[in-house]
């Protein structure tokens, strides 16, 4: 399971506004992807236009040979039945009890009997953790409750792909590493293609394949993590160690005399950044997150190690 996903030179603007221009990259078919990205640098917007929900001015999304950005309502309708979607604030229905909101894509999509429909939610609500909390409302259960309410919603329809809009936002760091937990043993398990919108710093560095950063209106890199956590490009190294000195700013981007200097007191060693030395902003190449024991690893795991072996020789960077 999992589909490729590939993007070429995609770019969308509202009115006179860009808001990015150019992109292209492959999601690579079950494989699980980040991109990152200073607020504002529309990586929701990327997420909508792959779903089809906002038109892009020019360029192409191709998946199962079909390009997304050319398809009618229809065409469309079908194609993103191939995608899981899981919001930021898991939008369940309020009114709905926890299994209801899970059974709705099923009940709306499918002939399915009643029996069977159970069988799938209460087999999607056990691999997120949530047998027991059926009858509960979404008001009654903590964000991170809601949060997996929400993913399990997202896999009841078998998706192969599967879209995450921020899914750490408002959730302590304790609730975050089980999240990155369960969703590393999700890939593992359903083999779907992630990708995966975040501004926390420690997830992208543990628990994709692939990251991609989006600044100045362009997609500065996208590749296999290692070779991104191993990058000398400023905005990439600045982001991924959520640093003040490099090319982003507070709220606009810094001049070019500004950039240079921060960098080249941090190279001196002058200043080294709001979290401290090298070790406490965890520079290098961190190990990935690895399925939990008893979940069967696909067979790209064992090229993941490898690949990652070949970048740190290369480099000279040591896996913790
Ligand atoms: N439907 C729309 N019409 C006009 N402008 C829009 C629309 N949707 C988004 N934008 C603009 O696109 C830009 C990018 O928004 P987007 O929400 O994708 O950023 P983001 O990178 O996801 O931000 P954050 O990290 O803060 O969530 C913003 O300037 C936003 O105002």
């Amino acid at each position: 399971m999992g589909v490729e996903i590939r993007v070429e030179g995609l770019t969308k603007s509202f009115g006179r506004q860009v808001i990015w221009q150019d992109v292209s990259l492959t999601l690579p078919a079950g494989e699980i992807s980040v991109m990152l990205g200073p607020s504002g640098t529309g990586k929701s917007v990327f997420l909508k236009t792959l779903v089809g929900l906002l038109r892009p001015d020019r360029g192409s999304i191709t998946i199962e040979g079909r390009d997304v950005t050319r398809l009618r309502e229809r065409e469309l309708y079908e194609v993103r039945k191939l995608f899981g979607v899981l919001f930021q604030d898991g939008a369940l229905f309020g009114s709905m009890s926890l299994y209801d909101n899970i059974a709705f894509p099923l009940r709306e999509h499918t002939r399915r009997p009643e029996s069977e429909i159970r069988r799938i939610v209460l087999e999607k609500m056990d691999m997120v953790g949530l047998i027991g909390a059926e009858e509960k409302l979404p008001g009654e259960i903590s964000g991170g409750m809601r949060k997996r309410a929400g993913l399990a919603r997202a896999l009841v329809l078998e998706p192969e792909i599967i879209l995450f809009d921020e899914p750490d936002s408002g959730l302590d760091p304790v609730r975050v590493a089980y999240l990155n937990q369960l969703i590393v043993d999700l890939n593992a398990q359903t083999g779907a293609t992630f990708l995966i919108v975040t501004h926390d710093i420690a997830s992208a560095r543990q628990v994709p394949d692939n990251i991609g950063l989006l600044f100045r209106r362009e997609l500065v890199m996208f590749g296999p993590r290692d070779t991104l956590l191993a990058s000398g490009e400023p905005v990439v190294k600045q982001f991924l160690h959520g640093r003040m000195q490099g090319p982003i700013g507070m709220a606009e981007e810094k001049d070019a005399a500004q950039v240079e200097q921060e960098l080249a007191e941090l190279d001196a060693g002058e200043h080294r950044g709001p979290r401290g030395g090298k070790g406490a902003s965890g520079e290098g190449v961190s190990p990935r997150l690895l399925p939990s024991p008893g979940i069967v690893r696909p067979p790209r795991w064992e090229a993941i190690a490898e690949r990652e072996a070949e970048v740190w020789s290369r480099e000279g960077v040591k896996g913790a």
